[in-house]
């Protein structure tokens, strides 16, 4: 699908769509525990979507009932000796070492940019666990037969923190006197979302310095009610729309959350952007914005709504942690630079530095998401303020994240365009 944005003035009020990264930890944490969970405002974006299939192929039995999803387990007993964790980095790196709990030998396997996403960790450490596990050369499928012991065990946490949330979880429900000690670890936020979701659900695991995480006796995860935060990552591109494009009013968003991206809200104050934070709402409104510095190494989804903010600001920024994003969706730093580039939009890499070249003038153009979801959805809030239309080829990637962006955008005043693709047969 393409869709068409045309360049416009934002207006209005929006409620932020519910955050991934909570939706897939609570449906592991619903498989782990024993009992019915309820989940109020569900995620359903594809990676959520992903989450709920695998923990139905693991045991768990899912209903939807008028808005919530409601969760019964007796624990990790796998129905299928596969399991699909479509495209989410996440899903695959948290329910791998979570179905290593069962004693079933156990293929894993996704699709589309999963496939090209590095897995040889599980190859390094899970052996060190009593787990046999096999890759295609560090990627895709997965064979893997427990049953996880959880032992103290080292792991190397630069790569991606979606490794140690995996682990975490899973020794939640075994561990008992084992310390997992973590070297150089990044997005520590994300951990610091684990680990309170894991206490929400009755584990509790003492950290010292996010590289000690240690598990006294046996716990037992607890099945009961939860509500899904509202998504900052999805959130963070309405509010780069406001500051460079109008005012607008986002609700559900939690100032309190442990979500690394409410980050957004420091990059928005630094570029000079106006705006009125309560608990649960997030007012933006557009201002004179100048060029800002960024460290985003433990917060990098926020790089594509960082490159569109950055985009409409006077002078160079420089945005630090380009180094975390070649594994994901796409290769981030080297797509914004090429996307941006065909806006007019200068971008220099230099080793982990992002320079963004703002204020230059954003040109109409056709850009391509290349099947990632945060660059569909910074091609289309930089087209708020460019000379013309931008066309986002392959712009359906938002799916994987937030399906309901595009809605959201005309939401609060942008014009929008979806055309169907023409199939000439
Ligand atoms: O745990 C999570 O929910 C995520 C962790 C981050 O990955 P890294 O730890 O690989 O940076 C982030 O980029 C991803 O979108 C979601
Ligand atoms: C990288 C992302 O997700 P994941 O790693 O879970 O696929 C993302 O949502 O931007």
């Amino acid at each position: 699908m393409n869709v068409i944005v045309s360049p416009g003035v934002i207006k209005g009020t929006v409620t932020a769509n519910p955050s991934k990264s909570a939706m897939q930890r609570a449906v592991a944490a619903a498989l782990l525990s024993k009992g019915k969970t309820v989940i109020h405002n569900p995620g359903l974006s594809n990676d959520c979507l992903a989450a709920l299939e695998v923990a139905e192929n693991l045991g768990a039995k899912i209903k939807r009932t008028g808005e919530d999803v409601e969760i019964t387990s007796n624990g990790v007993k796998p129905f299928y000796d596969t399991i699909n964790c479509g495209e989410s980095g996440l899903g695959i790196r948290m329910f791998t070492p979570i179905a290593a709990l069962a004693d079933l030998e156990i293929t894993i396997e996704g699709h589309g940019s999963l496939t090209t996403r590095p897995m040889d960790f599980f190859e390094a450490v899970l052996p060190q666990l009593g787990v046999a596990c096999s890759t295609n050369n560090g990627k895709l499928p997965l064979r893997i037969k427990g049953p996880l012991q959880a032992k103290d065990i080292t792991i190397d946490g630069s790569l991606s923190s979606q490794f140690l949330t995996g682990l975490l979880m899973a020794f939640g429900a075994v561990a008992e006197n084992a310390t997992i000690t973590v070297t150089d670890l990044k997005s520590k936020p994300y951990i610091a979302l684990t680990l309170q979701l894991m206490e929400q659900f009755g584990v509790k695991v003492e950290q010292e310095n996010f590289e000690r995480f240690h598990f006294g006796k046996k716990q037992a995860y607890r099945a009961g009610e939860y509500t899904v935060e509202g998504d900052w990552s999805g959130a963070a591109f309405l509010l780069v729309a406001a500051a460079v494009a109008g005012k607008a009013e986002v609700h559900h968003l939690n100032t309190q959350s442990a979500q690394s991206d409410k980050a957004i809200l420091q990059a928005l104050e630094s570029a000079g952007a106006n705006m009125m934070p309560g608990v649960f709402t997030v007012i933006v409104e557009k201002a004179g914005l100048q060029a800002f510095e960024f460290d985003a190494t433990d917060c990098p989804d926020l790089f594509p709504p960082l490159v569109a903010l950055a985009a409409n600001c006077n002078g160079i920024t420089k945005i630090q942690g380009v180094s975390r994003l070649a594994h994901k969706e796409s290769d981030r730093g080297i797509t914004l630079q090429q996307e941006f580039g065909k806006m007019g939009i200068r971008i220099d890499l230099e080793g982990d530095v992002m320079l963004v070249h703002g204020g230059t003038g954003i040109k109409g153009a056709k850009v391509h998401s290349h099947n990632d979801h945060r660059i569909a959805m910074a091609c289309a809030v930089a087209a708020l303020t460019a000379d013309a239309a931008v066309e986002i080829e392959n712009a359906e990637a938002i799916n994987k994240s937030y399906p309901e962006f595009f809605e959201h955008l005309q939401q609060i005043g942008g014009i929008v365009k979806k055309e169907a693709l023409n199939i000439n047969h």
